[in-house]
């Protein structure tokens, strides 16, 4: 498979005052075509930076990017706003979390899918139209000769998501982005659209990248994650292989946290502790070190770097390798690493 996006040690900051700081530091990344990878970790470390990024859609004044971002073999990063526009609804789809403002509801649904082809495709107006209902039918809306004529507000939440993937995908895009897509709807809308965006990515072969905190989203989407802590991965693995074999205290502590069957009857490890504000992160040495203080000093790097533990798994900072939950003796329940 083709690698549709490389990311090369990008930095993304943004001008705070009369500084500069980096929300997204040192980041690098490869989504293959019909490849899920999965940006996870709490708010504010640096997801939707790293999303915006991708898609140019920062305020050029306020953000300085630096690294490359090559989209197939073209490097984005820095190109100009008329090529970017070409890009984006054509080449490169975006889902965004919230449907309401990613529409405009003053447009009927039809007249916005149909916008997104005449802005990147010629085609007559009764082929356009046609594709229309094939899109909406697509992604599952019922009766959608009724719907093209009817405007978002008239729209429940879940149908008002389908309409905005169905714009993503509307000119079949090799790149999916998608940030937070169901982090708005209720449950059982949210397995509905993600069964559909699965269904979608298998049509069009597109690499997705999917930004979430949910990490059942992951499970059920994912075939790579990346686990994003104060701007950089702190560890990138197959899913199969995060969820079994965790290794950065970040990581650990994520999946910890979530309440599951198996570890129903015992104490959840819920690490104490926010991301820190921009201008207050850490620049030296293991960011994450302040939240786990009963590790060891010399147990952190003093510039740490990603390392290969296993193929294709990736972790940040040796103390990884030192690592346990202040409430278990040290070496009581080492995961794998040693
Ligand atoms: N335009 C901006 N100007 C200044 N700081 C920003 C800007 N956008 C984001 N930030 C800061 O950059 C950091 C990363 O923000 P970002 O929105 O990327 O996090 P996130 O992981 O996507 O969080 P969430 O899950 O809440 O969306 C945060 O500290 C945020 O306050």
């Amino acid at each position: 498979m083709n690698d549709v996006l490389k990311i090369r040690n990008l930095q993304t900051s943004f001008k705070i005052q009369d500084d500069y700081y980096a929300a997204v530091d040192d980041v690098s990344l490869d989504v293959k075509e019909n490849e899920v990878v999965a940006i996870v970790g709490e708010s504010g470390c640096g997801k939707s930076a790293l999303a915006y990024s991708i898609m140019g859609l920062h305020n050029k004044a306020k953000t300085k990017i630096e690294g490359k971002i090559y989209y197939k073999d073209e490097d984005i990063a820095k190109t100009s706003i008329s090529r970017l526009n070409k890009l984006r609804g054509s080449d490169i789809g975006m889902i965004f979390q919230d449907p309401m403002t990613a529409l405009n509801p003053l447009m009927t649904i039809g007249n916005q899918i149909e916008e997104t082809l005449i802005l990147h495709k010629k085609m007559s107006d009764k082929a356009r139209k046609d594709r229309v209902i094939e899109l909406l039918n697509d992604v599952g809306i019922p009766r959608p000769e009724h719907i093209y004529h009817q405007y978002p507000h008239q729209l429940s939440g879940g149908m008002r998501q389908r309409i905005v993937i169905a714009i993503a995908i509307a000119n079949k895009p090799s790149l999916l982005i998608a940030d937070e897509p169901t982090t708005a709807l209720d449950v059982t809308i949210q397995s509905q659209i993600l069964d559909l965006m699965k269904d979608l990515k298998e049509e069009i072969h597109a690499g997705v990248i999917m930004i979430t905190h949910d990490l059942g989203v992951v499970a059920e989407m994912a075939d790579r994650v990346a686990v994003m802590y104060a701007g950089q991965i702190v560890e990138l693995a197959t899913v199969e292989e995060l969820f079994d074999n965790p290794q950065h205290p970040y990581t650990r502590s994520l999946l910890e946290s979530v309440p599951s069957k198996a570890n129903k009857d015992e104490r959840l490890h819920v690490i104490q502790g926010v991301v820190p504000p921009l201008p207050n992160l850490p620049r030296n040495g293991c960011r994450f070190k302040s939240r786990i203080p009963w590790i060891a000093e010399n147990c952190h790097e003093e510039n740490p770097a990603l390392h290969e533990v296993k193929q294709g798994h990736f972790v940040r900072c040796t103390c990884y390798k030192h690592f346990h939950f202040m409430d278990e003796q040290e070496g009581e329940k080492q995961h794998g690493a040693s």
